[in-house]
């Protein structure tokens, strides 16, 4: 082995290494008292200091590894729920398929023989889905369904039911391959993109409609009364609006004493099982205000433009007994856009149960500097995965949807909203080399505060509820299981268009004129 090293100013440095004779090497042994009394004439302040040093690296290490165990029971939570959510599905189909089994029996006087009824289960949801049809039980009665029963039990059964398929270009039918990408013969071939048209064919009749309304506006005012009328005449339909606007409606004529509303948080709740289409009457804000009393599944939105740029209200206002007549009729063209969904994880927490429930955004999460005029520090991961470093004023978490807002605002792509991914766009990073990324839609992110941040940061939800983040405190953001369908005008890809075109100008140019000089 070998020995003890002398430097260069003659000092031994400290060794634990054995002769192989076995005699302890003197050298070392000199130097490790060298090295106590060197430590004895440290100053006790000193040496008190690098204890507490000490102690707090440890306490930090102790609080990191709680704040993962936090973390990691809000993604077992995600993950619970989604399962829990396929159960009541699967549960709420096989009840659908009983319920019909019964009446068929009962309906052939009881004589016919009873069926397998795993494998009839097969064949009728073959038959209402077709191959890849997504149907209205799946999408809307998740798994509220025991608590709704208990609440409303006769409205539950008067949702209109609806079925989501795929449009191929000028095929209407629902006859297409289910597989994304096959494998044969060693080629691999896309066969099927996630991108294409979804369309929503009503399976029974739509009876309840709820109207969401932008606050402090006359146009919009006499335009609810208007609709609620022709809505309760014409289309014999039940009617929900918020609180105020029934009373509103109330002070203008007894006659709207028929319109429903709700009075508090858990009726909220059990709003989706009631309700078969929402109508928004604003601009984006109310799409967004719409999606965010919908804190799980969300029914068909039909968003009427009555604000001024209106990239996601499609439907001009004054047409709408036309737009709601073909809408309720259907079928309609669909837009599932994805929302992210966000669990905010407190470093102060002392246990599991402080975790804060989750929020559901449609456009994006920003975490910025907020009044604070130092520069925000966000340690950020994916998937467990160091991503960066943000140093600037913030970072903006968007859906696809989102990204012609506060994203395309800060530099972000404008994306597609049927393009599954979530957008990072660091908003005024220090650095000139920080381009916005987009990632794939299966991802978990991390956002935290440091520890050594010199502030706190805020983190916002569509623009809403801002909450403070403090050091060691983190953001941890995934896709949410329930998209918001909103109703297209034409398609999605023709309305996406023609919003940059109308709503944001996009690469508006006046043409080069013909005349001048040219290639020869
Ligand atoms: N610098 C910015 O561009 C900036 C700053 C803050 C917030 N915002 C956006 O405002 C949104 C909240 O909207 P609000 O109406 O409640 O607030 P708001 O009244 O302040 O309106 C914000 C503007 O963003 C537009 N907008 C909203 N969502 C959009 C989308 N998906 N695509 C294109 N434009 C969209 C709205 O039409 C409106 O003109 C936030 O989610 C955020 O995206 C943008
Ligand atoms: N029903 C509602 N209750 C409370 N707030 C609402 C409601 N609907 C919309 N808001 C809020 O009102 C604000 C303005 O709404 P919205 O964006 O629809 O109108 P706008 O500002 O006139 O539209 P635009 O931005 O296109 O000009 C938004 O911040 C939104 O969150």
């Amino acid at each position: 082995m070998a020995p003890s090293k002398v430097n260069s100013a003659g000092d031994a440095s400290v060794s634990c290494s054995q002769p192989e004779n076995g005699f302890l090497n003197s050298l070392s042994l000199l130097s490790s008292e060298k090295a106590v009394q060197e430590l004895l004439q440290q100053s006790p302040v000193q040496s008190t200091d690098d204890h507490l040093i000490e102690f707090s690296d440890a306490m930090r290490t102790v609080a990191k590894a709680l704040r993962r165990a936090a973390e990691g029971k809000a993604s077992a939570q995600a993950e619970a729920a989604e399962w829990k959510r396929k159960y009541e599905l699967e549960k709420a189909r096989n009840l659908h398929l009983e319920h019909k089994e019964q009446s068929h029996r009962e309906n052939n006087g009881g004589d016919e023989r009873t069926e397998n009824l795993a494998s009839r289960s097969n064949e009728q949801s073959e038959q209402c889905c077709g191959s890849n049809g997504i149907c209205s039980h799946e999408v809307l009665r998740d798994g509220d369904r025991d608590s709704a029963s208990k609440v409303v039990p006769n409205k539950f059964a008067r949702k209109a039911s609806f079925k989501l398929s795929w449009w191929c270009k000028g095929d209407q039918s629902d006859q297409h391959k289910h597989d994304i990408v096959s494998f044969e013969r060693g080629n691999i071939t896309t066969a099927e993109r996630s991108s294409k048209q979804i369309s929503l064919k009503w399976e029974s009749q739509p009876q309840t409609v709820i109207i969401l309304t932008k606050p402090n506006s006359t146009s919009v005012r006499i335009l609810c009364a208007e609709m609620v009328r022709w809505l309760r005449e014409q289309k014999k339909l039940d009617i929900y609006v918020e609180p105020h606007v029934r009373a509103e409606l109330l002070t203008e004529s007894s006659y709207y004493n028929f319109v429903h509303t709700w009075k508090d948080e858990t009726e909220i709740m059990l709003l989706h099982t009631k309700v078969d289409l929402v109508v928004t009457l604003g601009g984006d804000g109310t799409v967004l205000w719409a999606a965010s009393m919908f804190k799980g599944p969300v029914p068909p939105v039909v968003p009427f433009s009555l604000g001024s740029l209106g990239f996601m209200t499609p439907f001009h206002s004054e047409r709408y007994r036309e737009y709601l007549d073909s809408i309720l009729k259907g079928p309609i063209s669909i837009t599932l856009r994805h929302r992210l969904q966000c669990h905010v994880i407190r470093e102060a927490a002392k246990n599991e149960y402080e975790t804060e429930g989750p929020i559901l955004v449609l456009n994006e999460v920003t975490i910025d500097r907020g009044i604070s005029s130092y520069l925000t520090n966000l340690e950020c991961y994916c998937d467990n995965s160091f991503v960066t470093c943000v140093q600037g004023d913030g970072l903006i978490l968007s859906t696809t949807s989102g990204s012609t807002a506060y994203s395309l605002a800060a530099g972000g792509s404008m994306v597609h909203p049927q393009v599954p991914g979530i957008l990072f766009t660091p908003i005024c990073p220090h650095s000139l080399s920080f381009r916005p990324l987009i990632l794939p839609e299966h991802v978990t992110l991390r956002v935290q505060v440091p520890f050594n941040s010199r502030s706190h940061a805020w983190a916002s939800f569509d623009g809403k509820d801002r909450k403070r983040l403090a050091a060691g405190d983190a953001l941890v953001c995934s896709m949410a299981p329930w998209p918001v369908p909103t109703a297209c005008q034409v398609d999605s890809t023709s309305d996406f268009l023609n919003s940059i075109h109308d709503g944001l100008h996009w690469n508006l140019r006046k043409t080069q004129s013909f005349d001048g000089p040219r290639d020869t």
